[in-house]
């Protein structure tokens, strides 16, 4: 069953009289539980598609549809709700509250969404047992990428929409990130979308989706993606 539908989605910035658009006529679908990997240069409109996704940018034209909602349908208001109910965000720089222990970050959740998971329970799941009464900066960076994880599952999420997940990480640790991103995929069904420059990492998602100047040039399913640990990087 599709979790994602997109059909024809354009999104545009006026710049003077011209418009640029980040996409254009970008159709594609994933099914419930594929571990998604979304591939271009700089530019091409990852993060807007991740956006639109996630119901942080609207669409100009076309058709979001995630877990059955019709996203560009909706109202300010439902937006708001789909975003905090349905939506988990990872980003490149973990957007951790610092103030708050890592335990408060993540149960910050339940503000959201009242059936959120218990803090600790995330924690455990991410290899984090023990850590909740740390601050954020006492972490190292892989680490708080993992608390972003618990955070954004903690919601148990329709879908999760992780951008650059790696960025600020060196290679081993980023490997280790997106290790915990596939486990989590496969041994709770939960569809991850990923984007990434590093096309390493395309041989062990299911599905491979290349964008360049907001168009998508190829849409590749791998009937038998390796794990992490196999790929070479
Ligand atoms: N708010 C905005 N106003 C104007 N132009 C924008 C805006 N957001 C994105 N763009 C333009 O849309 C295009 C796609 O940007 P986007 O950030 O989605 O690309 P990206 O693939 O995520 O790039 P990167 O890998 O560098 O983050 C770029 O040309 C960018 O300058």
């Amino acid at each position: 069953m599709s979790i994602v539908e997109l059909h024809n989605v354009s999104r545009g910035y006026k710049n003077g009289e011209r418009t640029i658009y980040a996409l254009k006529d970008v159709s594609f679908s994933v099914e419930s539980g594929e571990f998604t990997v979304i591939l271009g240069p700089s530019g091409a409109g990852k993060s807007t598609l991740l956006n639109i996704l996630g119901g942080i940018d609207r669409a100009d034209d076309g058709s979001v549809k995630v877990a059955g909602v019709e996203v560009t349908a909706l109202s300010e208001k439902e937006l708001s709700i789909y975003r905090a109910h349905r939506v988990g965000f990872v980003f490149q720089f973990y957007n951790l509250i610092p103030t708050l222990t890592v335990q408060e970050n993540v149960a910050l959740m339940k503000e959201l969404k009242k059936e959120a998971l218990p803090a600790e329970e995330v924690l455990d799941k991410l290899g984090l047992h023990g850590q909740g009464r740390k601050f954020p900066g006492q972490l190292s960076g892989g680490e708080q990428q993992r608390v972003s994880i618990a955070r954004a599952i903690a919601k148990n999420p329709d879908i999760l929409l992780c951008d650059e997940p790696t960025g600020a990480l060196d290679s081993e640790t980023g490997v280790m990130v997106l290790e915990e991103l596939q486990k989590l995929c496969r041994e709770e069904g939960k569809t991850t979308l990923i984007v990434t420059h590093n096309a390493s990492i395309a041989k062990a998602a299911d599905k491979v989706i290349r964008i360049k100047n907001g168009e998508v040039r190829a849409v590749e399913t791998n009937d038998s993606p390796l794990k992490l640990s196999e790929v070479e990087w």
